[in-house]
């Protein structure tokens, strides 16, 4: 990387770091363009170590305060190493750097076709975004010049374990199903928590999830059928237990990271609960399923497309769609005398 660009500590301005800013339902994509120090490795999963390894401190200036926020979730564009990928991908959060990440995902479906990376052909565009879980096919809707909603599947998503019994302090014994959707999510109806997700303060759904997710760490020794790099937990998702199938929206709250809390209803999470749905004979590949954020109400749609098999784990390849937004551009910068230049969060 030149000089120019590095996010250094020595003496002169040199640190900027070009973004573009979306949303999506919601949740911020902070997607990085320009300035990142040249990233090695040969596959996207050692492409994710060396940054994790060597380069966090970018993600912690770009994520945490003063630049970001506590629930601030970026994408950093990398070589794909699939020779059917268009573009490759990094995932980052408040912690660290997840495996796939629908909602950013779906950002940057539109952000790929109005670069010009693929050529953008009506009435819809197909692309392929290589994520550290697979690669993810995409469809971003494209008429009269502009992009617009993006459906996508993702890797075969599986479910890891039903009613798996955890003991969460403060909260009791609680069933939880645990399924992976490109990360691993456990599922569990507010009421086991006692809350009601049209009523509680998000920082209320924020301590439960991340109770049951302590726990399920604790308890819930995961497999990837891959890549053992990719057996972490990622976070909980409550829902309204309106699992049955119904035309009006399922409301559900992501909690992933540290403790973020998705304002979106979570791309990744959606194509994890779709395959408990399905394996449960509560969804049908004809009827695509409303899934409403509880932050924001905003609403993602998902259905089970086909079954297929993903090393032991029978699973299932599920679309989800939704609708991201342009918010605009930044430019962030570092001063070398700055304090806190490394960022913080307020927690
Ligand atoms: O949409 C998703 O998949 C996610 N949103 C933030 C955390 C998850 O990766």
């Amino acid at each position: 990387m030149a000089e120019k660009s590095t996010l250094s500590d020595s003496k002169s301005p040199p640190f900027v770091i070009k973004t573009v800013e979306m949303h999506t339902g919601g949740e911020p994509v902070r997607i990085i363009t320009e300035g990142y120090p040249k990233i090695q490795g040969k596959t996207i999963l050692e492409k994710r170590a060396y940054v994790r390894d060597n380069l966090d401190v970018f993600r912690k200036r770009l994520m945490w305060e003063p630049r970001g926020h506590y629930d601030m979730y970026g994408a950093l564009l990398v070589e794909p190493d699939d020779k059917n990928a268009d573009i490759g991908v990094l995932f980052m959060d408040n912690k660290g750097y997840s495996s796939m990440c629908g909602h950013a995902s779906i950002g940057l479906g539109r952000y790929v076709v109005d670069k010009g990376i693929v050529a953008a052909t009506s009435p819809q565009t197909e692309l392929v975004i290589q994520c550290p879980t697979g690669p993810v096919k995409m469809w971003v809707d494209y008429q009269d010049g502009r992009s617009g909603r993006v459906r996508f599947h993702s890797v075969p998503a599986f479910v890891f374990a039903l009613d798996q019994e955890v003991d969460v302090p403060d909260y009791g014994r609680v069933k939880v199903d645990i399924a992976y959707g490109g990360a691993f999510y456990a599922f569990l109806p507010d009421s086991s928590l006692g809350l009601d997700l049209r009523t509680a303060p998000v920082q209320a759904v924020r301590t439960a999830a991340t109770a049951v997710t302590e726990a399920v760490k604790k308890a819930v020794p995961l497999r990837h059928p891959e890549h053992p790099d990719l057996a972490f937990f990622y976070g909980t998702i409550i829902t309204d237990g309106r699992d049955e199938y119904d035309p009006t929206p399922t409301v559900q709250t992501s909690v992933f990271g540290d403790a973020s809390v998705d304002r979106s209803p979570c791309g990744s999470g959606t194509t994890a609960r779709v395959a408990v749905l399905h394996r449960r004979g509560q969804i049908e590949p004809s009827k695509a399923r409303q899934f409403a954020s509880g932050p924001t109400g905003s609403v993602m749609t998902g259905r089970p497309v086909r079954e297929t098999k993903w090393g032991e784990f029978d699973a299932v390849i599920v679309e989800v769609a939704g609708n991201a937004y342009y918010t605009g551009t930044a430019e962030s910068t570092v001063e070398p005398d700055d304090p806190l230049k490394n960022g913080f969060l307020v927690k």
